[in-house]
C-alpha cells in the first residue's frame, strides 16, 4: 500500500502509527478476524497483548478506514490523561456508545457537566473511614453468612465466588451510595444483575465492532435498561421519602438535609439545581456501576492467585495472625497495619486491573511524546492490562505473580503512569480509597475463617467486557478454619 499524504504540517513532521494487518479493502480481514476471536471465546486482552509484541506500544486497530489507537507506553498514558488531558475527552463516540445506559452520568460526561458532578460527590468520598469500615465489615458479616450457607448444602465442592463477590459490592455500594440495601446476597437482584451485565456486554460490542449502530441490535438493550431505570427510580423515590419522613419527624432542619449518603447529598442540592428525576437516575446509575463491578473484580482474582500461590498466601496469613488475630474485626486504621496484603492486592490490580482498557477521544491533531501522530477526533485508548504486563516496564518476569515487587526493595522502580488501574490526572477514581479498604477488610476476614485452595483444572476465562471478569467466574476451595490450626 502506498503510504498516505499527510494533510497537515504536523501530520508531515510526525511517523504515523502502525496499522493492524489486513490485506483486504477496509480491514473488513483484520476486523472480521477480530470478533470472530471475541465470539469464538479468546482471550481478548491477551490477544492484543500479543498483537502489541508485533505492532509496537503504540497501535492503531484501523478498522472499514476508523482510526482507533490504542497507547501503551507511561509517558504516552501520562500524556493522554494528565499533561494534554484537556485534548483528550470522553467524546462523541464513547458518549453515543453509553448513551441510553449511562445516559449523562460522570463516566458519560465531559466538561461542565462532569465538573458539577465530580465536585458535587468528592466531599462524599472524604467522610469518616471509620464509618466506611463499620459498613463493609457489616456487608462482609452478610458475605461470611451466605458462604457458610453454600460450604454447608455443598460441603465438598468448590464455590463459584464472582457472583457472590458481586452480589457483595452491589449490597455494600448500594448501601454507601444510596443508604439502601438492596440485600443481593440474600436475595439474588438477578432480575437487575442480568440487565446490567447485558448492557454492559452491548457497550463492549459497540466499542468493538466499526459502525456499531448499523450492526449490533439494540431492542434488547432498551428492554434491560428499563429495569434498571425501575430499580433506581425506586431507590430515588425511596431516598426522597425518607428526608420527607424526616423533615416531618423533625430530625433534620428542612435546610439542612442530612448528608449520610450520596444519594442524600445529591438531594439536598435539588432545589438549587433542579435536577430531572432523569439525571438523578443517570447520576446514580454511574456510581453503582463504579461501585459494584470492579471490586468485585479485584476480590474474584484474588482469590483466584491465592489459589494458585499457596507460599505467598500463607505469608498473608500470617501477616493476619501476627497484626491482628485470628478475630478482630479490622478498621481502616488496623488493615492499614497489612503492609503484605496492600502489596498483593496491589499485585492483583497489576495482572489483573479491573478496567482492563479505557478510551478517549482526541480533540485536535496532537503529537504523542514517542513522534507518532494523533488525527483530531479519533479514539484513542490505553490499556492497563497490556502496560501492567510489559517486560520493558516490569522486567523479563512480567507474567510472574510477584507481590514483592512492591515491597520497599523495589517499588521505587514502580515509576508514575505504569500502574493505572485507578486511571490517573483530573479523571482519576474517586472510590479508590473505598475500593482498598472494602477488598483488603474482605480477604482479611475471609483469611480469617477460611484458608482458599485452588480446584485442578480449573482455568478461568477472561472477558474484555468493560471489566475484566471470567466467563466461567473463579471457583475455590474454602477450607473452614480451626482457630487452634491458626
Ligand atoms: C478496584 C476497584 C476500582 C477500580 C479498579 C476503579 C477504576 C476506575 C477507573 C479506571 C476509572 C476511570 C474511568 C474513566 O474515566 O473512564 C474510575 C473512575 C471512577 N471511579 Fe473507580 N474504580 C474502582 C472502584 C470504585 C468504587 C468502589 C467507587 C465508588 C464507590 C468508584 C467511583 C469512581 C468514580 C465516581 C469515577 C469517575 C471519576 C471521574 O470521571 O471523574 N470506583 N475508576
Amino acid at each position: 500500500l502506498k503510504p498516505k499524504k499527510a494533510k497537515t504540517e504536523l501530520e508531515a513532521q510526525s511517523k504515523p502509527v502502525p496499522v493492524m494487518p489486513h490485506y483486504l479493502p477496509f480491514q473488513i480481514d483484520a476486523v472480521l478476524g477480530y470478533i470472530s476471536g471475541v465470539l469464538s471465546g479468546d482471550d481478548e486482552m491477551e490477544g492484543l497483548r500479543e498483537l502489541s509484541l508485533t505492532l509496537g506500544n503504540t497501535m492503531n486497530l484501523r478498522g472499514m478506514n476508523e482510526d482507533y489507537i490504542v497507547v501503551l507506553e507511561p509517558a504516552c498514558i501520562q500524556h493522554i490523561l494528565a499533561k494534554n488531558q484537556s485534548n483528550y475527552e470522553k467524546g462523541s463516540a464513547f458518549k453515543d456508545i453509553f448513551h441510553e445506559f449511562l445516559g449523562s452520568g460522570i463516566f458519560n460526561a465531559d466538561g461542565d457537566i462532569w465538573k458539577s458532578q465530580r465536585q458535587l460527590a468528592r466531599p462524599h468520598f472524604q467522610t469518616s473511614e471509620f464509618k466506611d469500615s463499620a459498613l463493609i465489615n457489616k456487608h462482609v458479616d452478610q458475605l461470611l453468612k451466605v458462604l457458610s450457607k453454600v460450604l454447608s448444602a455443598k460441603p465438598d465442592e468448590a464455590i463459584e465466588v464472582q457472583n457472590l463477590f458481586c452480589r457483595f459490592t452491589m449490597d455494600a455500594a448500594s448501601e454507601f451510595l444510596f443508604g439502601e440495601n438492596v440485600n443481593s446476597l440474600e436475595h439474588e437482584q438477578s432480575e437487575f444483575s442480568t440487565a446490567f451485565n447485558y448492557a454492559q456486554s452491548i457497550s463492549a460490542w459497540r466499542f468493538r465492532v466499526p459502525y456499531w449502530k448499523i450492526f449490533v441490535p439494540k431492542r434488547r438493550l432498551l428492554r434491560e435498561i428499563a429495569v434498571l431505570d425501575k430499580f433506581v427510580y425506586n431507590i430515588i423515590d425511596n431516598a426522597i421519602a425518607r428526608q420527607e419522613q424526616r423533615i416531618k419527624d423533625g430530625v433534620v432542619p428542612e435546610n439542612k438535609i442530612g448528608h449520610d449518603t450520596l444519594l442524600d447529598h445529591f438531594l439536598s442540592y435539588q432545589k438549587e439545581n433542579d435536577f430531572s428525576s432523569a439525571y438523578l437516575r443517570d447520576m446514580l446509575l454511574n456510581f453503582l456501576i463504579a461501585g459494584r463491578d470492579t471490586t468485585a473484580s479485584l476480590l474474584t482474582w484474588t482469590m483466584w492467585e491465592l489459589g494458585q500461590n499457596p507460599e505467598i498466601k500463607e505469608k498473608l496469613v500470617a501477616e493476619i495472625m501476627d497484626q491482628l488475630g485470628p478475630n478482630t474485626v479490622p478498621s481502616y486504621v488496623e488493615i492499614k497495619k497489612l503492609k503484605y496484603q496492600k502489596q498483593v492486592v496491589n499485585e492483583v490490580l497489576r495482572l489483573h486491573p479491573p478496567v482492563p482498557f479505557n478510551m478517549r477521544q482526541s480533540v485536535q491533531e496532537d503529537v504523542l511524546p514517542n513522534g507518532y501522530y494523533v488525527p483530531p477526533k479519533v479514539p484513542v485508548s490505553y490499556s492497563a492490562y497490556i502496560t501492567h504486563r510489559m517486560p520493558e516496564l516490569w522486567g523479563e518476569d512480567a507474567l510472574v505473580f510477584d507481590p514483592e515487587r512492591w515491597g520497599p526493595e523495589r517499588v521505587g522502580k514502580i515509576r508514575p503512569f505504569m500502574f493505572v488501574p485507578f486511571h490517573a490526572g483530573p479523571r482519576i477514581c474517586l472510590g479508590q480509597n473505598f475500593a482498598y479498604t472494602e477488598a483488603q477488610i474482605t480477604l482479611t476476614r475471609l483469611l480469617q475463617s477460611y484458608d482458599i485452595l485452588a480446584k485442578n483444572g480449573f482455568k478461568p476465562k477472561p472477558t474484555g467486557d468493560i471489566v475484566l471478569f471470567s466467563a466461567n467466574g473463579v471457583e475455590v476451595y474454602f477450607k473452614k478454619r480451626s482457630h487452634s490450626e491458626i
